[in-house]
């Protein structure tokens, strides 16, 4: 009684799960008398984040291992099942009114040629983040209350069963594992004769009954095979037990979870549940990864291979075509692979050229990558903690050879001008225009990029006025060149909108929290009116309990909270991919327009002689500013 949410999904689910992971099949199932903390178990308590039960663990603990397992990818998808009176309906139906259980899509079940039960019309819900499971998890569970019949008190007198399957691809390989895992809330166990109930209730109390009872043949028959008996497995008594055919003696690894009631009244009910775990105990699954070769990606490797020794056979025999230089397109197919190919996860990943110049175009773009750090992080490797001491001792020992150089350097800097002649950029500007004359002017423009990128030499950018004081400060030189970039426009621009999609993203999401507090508020009111109407005994003339007259308006809120809460959540999806992608546009024109000054401010020196004490200012600057940051480094490191 004592233990926590937290011990329990340790315990019971963490293990499952895992293997679900890597590729088997799993179900976790509650079992137990009505009460006894089934769904609490299953879903969890709505008012403690504590609380939360082994759906919600699952849900996060998945996505935390996903994120881990760095070798593989990952598609998650979700669906929720409910099956009542040995009928299925699917919970995450996308129809936004659902008043009661009949508007919910009706889930039938047939059978593939392998004789696996396939369900058809339950939706299948791509999850792409812990946020979009929790959300299909919470829509579900919702209409799972709005729905529940007959509308009398707050038990589950369903079976709901919520479906994550996670499709997994080691990187570099064929093959794939498509994984389910099955969490299951069942209906409260209660005998008939107990509750003394008749109408609908008997009707209902019936089935669940009848289901548990074919889930109990079930298990028996399974555990006399496990013992080597050769008995016939009934699974087709009931829905339940056809949807669990796998959990319960198929290809799964399965946990049960008994609930009981510590009340002395509830001894036969206690004793009846252990019982059925004894049995559930004894029967032994044969597992098998569920492992699939994917045609497509035989095919998306073989034509990758096609293709590379297409181009090994082109490169060996030479290039047709006698060229010097690429076209501005295959210059930027190059620039595209290059990236392509920085920022693949998959080790494996291999490049096809198939001539001299597009590998040097290639080696070119990574070598910009690298001097700018794009791509650094697809390389990173955490360190462990010796690593780090031994990487801290490393990069002291580094700075301080640093130290020694750059007082070398400056000591020559103080004492000599630069060793470039001041005509020299001007000789090479001269070139880029005879260039131009001879070639179109767009290739021109093309050489004299490349060159600028090259360091061959700098570009001379005529359109800028600066005065001399504004150039021998490097921050207004700086703000000056700024104000008359191209991009800055558009910089602007981009920074407005980015600003106002934030601001509607914050209101979007203090109204999606409003809408589920809503929501969440108006399900405890229709469960204490419901808890009301049972106290009261009312109940119509077929016996029938009635539905309280403030339950429909509650309703029609819920309605109108369930919409506002559907369309905000993907408003603000589309809004967060709209934000990152205008950060990564004004982070690369930023870095953009950084490079360009400095080849700019390069040339303005050049031009207007700067004297070199100047620069060595600027230099001694930079140097102050490393000083600083590594002293601060120093002060920050241990011992
Ligand atoms: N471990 C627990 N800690 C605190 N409260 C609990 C715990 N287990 C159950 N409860 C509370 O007991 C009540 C009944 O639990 P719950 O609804 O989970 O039972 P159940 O077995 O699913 O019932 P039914 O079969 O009728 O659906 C709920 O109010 C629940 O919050």
């Amino acid at each position: 009684m004592t233990a926590k949410q937290e011990q329990v999904f340790d315990l019971v689910a963490k293990e499952v799960v895992d293997s679900v992971l890597e590729g088997y099949n799993g179900t976790i199932f509650a079992y137990g008398q009505t009460g006894s903390g089934k769904t609490f178990t299953i879903t969890g308590g709505a008012e403690k984040y504590t609380d939360r039960g082994i759906i919600p663990r699952s849900v996060s603990y998945v996505f935390s291992e996903m994120r881990k397992r760095t070798d593989s990818s990952y598609k998650l998808s979700i669906s929720y099942l409910e099956i009542y009176n040995d009928d299925g309906y699917d919970l995450l139906d996308e129809n936004q009114c659902t008043r009661n259980l009949h508007d919910l899509p009706k889930v039938v079940h047939r059978e593939d040629t392998n004789g696996n039960i396939v369900l058809s019309n339950l939706s299948v819900h791509r999850a792409d983040s812990e946020e979009d499971a929790l959300n299909l998890l919470f829509i579900g569970d919702t209409n799972r209350v709005v729905a529940e019949t007959p509308k009398h008190d707050a038990s589950t007198r369903s079976h709901c069963i919520f479906i994550l399957q996670i499709e997994t691809q080691k990187l570099g390989s064929d093959i794939k594992t498509v994984s389910k895992l099955h969490l299951v809330d069942l209906a409260g166990s209660e005998r008939v004769g107990k509750t003394n109930v008749e109408g609908v209730l008997l009707r209902e109390a019936r089935y669940i009954n009848q289901s548990l009872h074919y889930l109990e043949h079930v298990i028996v028959t399974l555990e006399q095979k496990s013992r080597g008996e050769n008995v016939f497995v009934p699974y087709r008594n009931s829905f339940m037990t056809l949807v669990l055919r796998d959990s319960l003696g198929g290809n799964c690894k399965t946990s049960m979870i008994a609930t009981a009631s510590a009340e002395e009244g509830d001894l036969d009910e206690s004793v009846s549940t252990f019982r059925f775990a004894q049995r559930v105990a004894g029967i032994k699954n044969e597992v098998t990864k569920n492992e699939q070769v994917d045609p497509s990606l035989i095919i998306q490797r073989l034509k990758q291979e096609v293709a590379q020794l297409k181009a090994e056979i082109k490169l060996l025999k030479g290039s047709d075509i006698e060229r010097d230089h690429l076209s501005p397109e295959e210059s930027e197919e190059c620039r595209k692979i290059a990236e392509e190919y920085v920022e693949a996860r998959d080790p494996g990943v291999r490049v096809i050229l198939s001539d001299m110049l597009k590998i040097h175009e290639c080696f070119f773009h990574m070598k910009k990558m690298i001097i700018s750090g794009k791509g650094s992080h697809m390389i990173e490797n955490k360190p462990s903690a010796a690593e780090n001491n031994e990487e801290v001792e490393r990069l002291r020992l580094l700075v301080q050879q640093r130290d020694n150089e750059i007082a070398i350097l400056l000591n020559h800097l103080n004492k000599q001008k630069s060793s470039v002649p001041d005509n020299y950029i001007q000789e090479e500007s001269t070139k880029a225009t005879d260039l131009a004359s001879k070639h179109s002017v767009d290739t021109a423009t093309r050489i004299r990029e490349r060159s600028i990128a090259e360091g061959k030499f700098t570009l001379v950018n005529t359109s800028i006025q600066i005065t001399a004081e504004e150039l021998q400060d490097r921050n207004k030189a700086f703000e000056v060149f700024r104000r008359s970039y191209r991009k800055n426009e558009a910089m602007d621009e981009n920074k407005a909108i980015l600003k106002e999609k934030i601001s509607r993203a914050k209101t979007l999401t203090e109204m999606i929290n409003q809408a589920r507090g809503r929501i969440e508020t108006i399900k405890n009111e229709i469960e204490d009116l419901r808890k009301e109407n049972a106290l009261q005994g009312l109940v119509d003339k077929n016996n029938v309990p009635l539905e309280h007259p403030k339950e429909e308006p509650l309703k029609n809120d819920l309605e109108k909270a369930k919409m506002v809460y559907r369309n905000g959540v993907i408003e603000l999806k589309d809004l967060k991919s709209e934000i990152e992608r205008i950060q990564k546009l004004l982070k690369n024109i930023s870095e953009k327009l950084q490079v360009d000054f400095e080849t700019w401010l390069e040339v303005m020196w050049k031009q207007a002689k700067v004297p070199s004490a100047i620069k060595d200012q600027s230099v001694n600057e930079n140097l102050q500013a490393f000083y600083k940051a590594r002293d601060d480094i120093y002060k920050r490191m241990p011992n």
